[in-house]
């Protein structure tokens, strides 16, 4: 289940429609019928979102987003049309913001699996398959796959977990075309990815994009390959057999899953408050992916 501490209360800002509050994001839509997504500084770990912000988590991941949307634009193209403040929006907002074309969204989460962990690893231990595909038998936590796989879900009711469906069950829904278009692009993008971040020692272990169209185009929406959306690990700690450490989430996992912080995040009490030492370093961790990814300071 996913919980909030405490839901935050939507900004009202003159001319957005507020439309949704994510577990760490806010979406408006403008005046000229444009979405603005701003990116918070909350952490979502063990299915809570957290009571203590990371500082310019939001920023930094929003301008990852971005980058790695320039990446990929000769692959597809994608819904940002600009970073613009909307007029009388917070100041706080500069930086964590993109005002986007507003897309027929496609009704699935379209997730790309380089390696087995998580859900897939979870259905992988019953059936030797995940979303319907055969893979080979001694697979184990963390095992690089032997060729990435699409593994689509369907976008969860607030609190519960994403499902899982095979190919199928999205071509009966969106389409054989639009399953197909999806699948291609969602395996070209991971592919294109994944290669830019092992570059940089770091792991793209899956990552879960949204997609939809403008005019018949199939356009790559929401945020994309940060740390919220994918698993990074990193390159040098990788070993298959155990559960990999999170390059942004293991220090607020540990303490978490420490006496230090008197939390059994298998109960049902909300999570304590982060030490200021845990967001420090966590924030430092964003700041590492970007630096490391982009290969820009972060000013
Ligand atoms: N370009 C688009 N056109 C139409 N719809 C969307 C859309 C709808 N929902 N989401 C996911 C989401 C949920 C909560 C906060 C967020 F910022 C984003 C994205 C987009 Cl990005």
């Amino acid at each position: 289940m996913t919980g909030f501490v405490v839901k935050p209360e939507p900004i009202e800002v003159p001319g957005l429609v507020h439309l949704h509050t994510g577990k760490v994001r806010e979406l408006y839509r403008d005046a000229q019928d444009r979405l603005v997504m701003v990116a918070s500084d909350r952490m979502s770990a063990y299915d809570w979102v957290l009571p203590t912000e990371i500082p310019d988590k939001g920023r930094v991941l929003t301008q990852l987003s971005l980058w790695w949307f320039d990446q990929l634009a000769d692959l597809v193209p994608n819904h940002v049309i600009s970073t613009d403040l909307p007029a009388g929006a917070p100041a706080d907002w500069e930086g964590r913001t993109l005002i986007c074309r507003r897309l027929d969204m496609v009704p699935v989460e379209a997730v790309a699996r380089g390696y087995l962990t998580g859900s897939g690893l979870k259905e992988y231990e019953v059936s030797r398959t995940v979303c319907g595909l055969a893979l080979p038998e001694g697979l184990t936590d963390g095992s690089e796959l032997p060729a990435p796989i699409f593994t689509p879900a369907t976008k969860a009711e607030v609190g519960e977990h994403d499902e899982n469906v095979s190919y199928e069950e999205v071509a009966r829904r969106v389409g054989a075309d639009v399953a197909a278009e999806l699948r291609q692009t969602t395996l070209a993008v991971y592919g294109r990815a994944r290669e830019i971040a092992r570059d940089r020692g770091i792991i793209l272990a899956d990552t879960k994009f949204e997609f939809g169209y403008d005019d018949g185009t199939l356009i790559l929406a929401d945020e994309v390959l940060t740390p919220d959306s994918s698993r990074f690990w990193p390159a040098d700690a990788w070993q298959p057999g155990r559960s990999q450490p999170s390059f942004d989430k293991q220090f607020v996992r540990d303490w978490l899953t420490s006496p230090a912080s008197g939390w059994d995040h298998r109960g049902e009490a909300p999570p304590p408050e982060l030490p200021e030492a845990v967001v420090a370093e966590t924030s430092a961790k964003y700041v590492e992916a970007y630096e490391r990814l982009t290969r820009m300071r972060w000013l």
